[in-house]
């Protein structure tokens, strides 16, 4: 079921000055000089569409750079006026979207912590009520997508309907390469369920480093995002806040240049043709796929039925061991991945479980 979301196309509520949209800026505005020179080389690269800085900024403990607050608004108010970018801040209260407001700040965002707070999004949807802007939803710091979602109908029901989401990976326990998980599946889930709904990455804070900006910025475009949230700063080495993974303007350029904008579709006869018959074969494969899980299932049904009547447990440790040992050494001879081909299998394991579990329920002759 899609997601009953009022849309208005995001090229009708931003100009994007050069494809793919980039919306860049310092991680936080920390001085006037320092977002007025960051603003101005910004905007000379001609790439970016758009100019974030942090004013008010959610730090996880106390007596750590919370912000310039208020007077930061001044500031981007000023970078506008000199560079003609149009502006976007972060609000987390709904005293912060006032002054927002009252700034001229043209684009805000909900922060991924207060995604995952539905008394905070409600407060700030409520202060949006009656005002014409466009508001982006971070992803929440949990891998939740219904507080994703709900955050988005929270503010689209308050009429806001220039409204995007933006992809900035998730917290995970493990410590991982990323700062936080990008879980790709997660943004696919969002833009099946609406497709009309633009989502921008930001690959900033999914690396929390500057080195795996290009590689995760390139995936979210194939992944066919509609634009890239990069934090760029002056001088990275000197920022107070996300030092690490802040890039300077210069770099940042760069690292557009590198992208290879690919397209949804194309008109090209050949290519749709080619492209068609490839997926006739698809569709028959996946009839198949699901066709013999069916018949497993039936399999599984009889034996679950068979232990049953003869008082065994569902669970057979060892036989699933040598399933899955020798299906792993069969996958890995064809080529497949065997971290993908076992995730396939416990999950055919899982189900088989639950349907034993179902008839070991049952009556005798239910
Ligand atoms: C189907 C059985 O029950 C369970 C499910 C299995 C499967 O799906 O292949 C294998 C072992 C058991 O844990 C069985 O015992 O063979």
């Amino acid at each position: 079921m899609k997601l009953n979301l009022k849309l208005q196309p995001l090229n009708t509520w931003l100009e994007i000055k050069n494809e793919p949209l980039l919306i860049a800026g310092p991680c936080s505005a920390e001085t006037e000089d320092q977002l007025l020179a960051t603003a101005h080389l910004l905007a000379k690269t001609g790439k970016v569409s758009v100019l974030r800085a942090g004013i008010w900024k959610p730090r996880t403990r106390p007596g750590e750079f919370e912000g310039v607050g208020s007077i930061g608004l001044t500031w981007l108010k000023r970078a506008k006026e000199e560079t003609g970018l149009p502006t976007a801040v972060e609000v987390a209260t709904a005293k912060h979207v006032e002054e927002a407001l009252a700034a001229g700040v043209d684009i805000l965002w909900v922060g991924a912590r207060s995604t995952v707070n539905p008394f905070t999004v409600q407060e700030i949807a409520d202060a949006l009520k009656g005002v014409d802007i466009p508001v982006l939803v971070k992803n929440p710091v949990n891998p939740d997508i219904q507080l994703w979602i709900g955050a988005l109908e929270r503010i689209n029901n308050a009429g806001i309907t220039k409204l995007g989401a933006i992809h900035r990976g998730f917290s995970s326990y493990e410590k991982t390469a990323f700062r936080n998980e990008p879980m790709w599946e997660l943004a696919i889930q969002l833009k099946t369920l609406a497709p009309d709904l633009p989502i921008i990455n930001d690959p900033s804070h999914i690396c929390g480093n500057r080195e795996l900006i290009q590689y995760v910025a390139q995936k979210a475009l194939d992944l066919d995002m509609q634009g890239l949230m990069i934090e760029s700063h002056l001088d990275p080495s000197v920022a107070w806040t996300d030092a690490k993974q802040q890039v300077t303007p210069a770099a940042l350029s760069e690292l557009m240049d590198l992208l290879t904008l690919r397209k949804p579709e194309i008109k090209d006869k050949d290519f749709t043709d080619k492209l068609a018959d490839l997926r006739t074969n698809i569709d028959k494969i996946d009839d198949q796929i699901i066709q013999k899980i069916a018949e497993r299932m039936q399999i599984v049904q009889k034996i679950g039925e068979y232990k049953r009547d003869n008082g065994v447990t569902i669970l057979q440790v060892n036989r699933w061991d040598q399933i899955m040992n020798k299906r792993s050494a069969f996958a890995s001879a064809l080529k497949l991945d065997l971290n993908f081909t076992g995730k396939l299998l416990e999950l055919i394991h899982s189900e088989s479980i639950r349907k034993q579990t179902e008839i070991m329920n049952d009556k005798k002759d239910a």
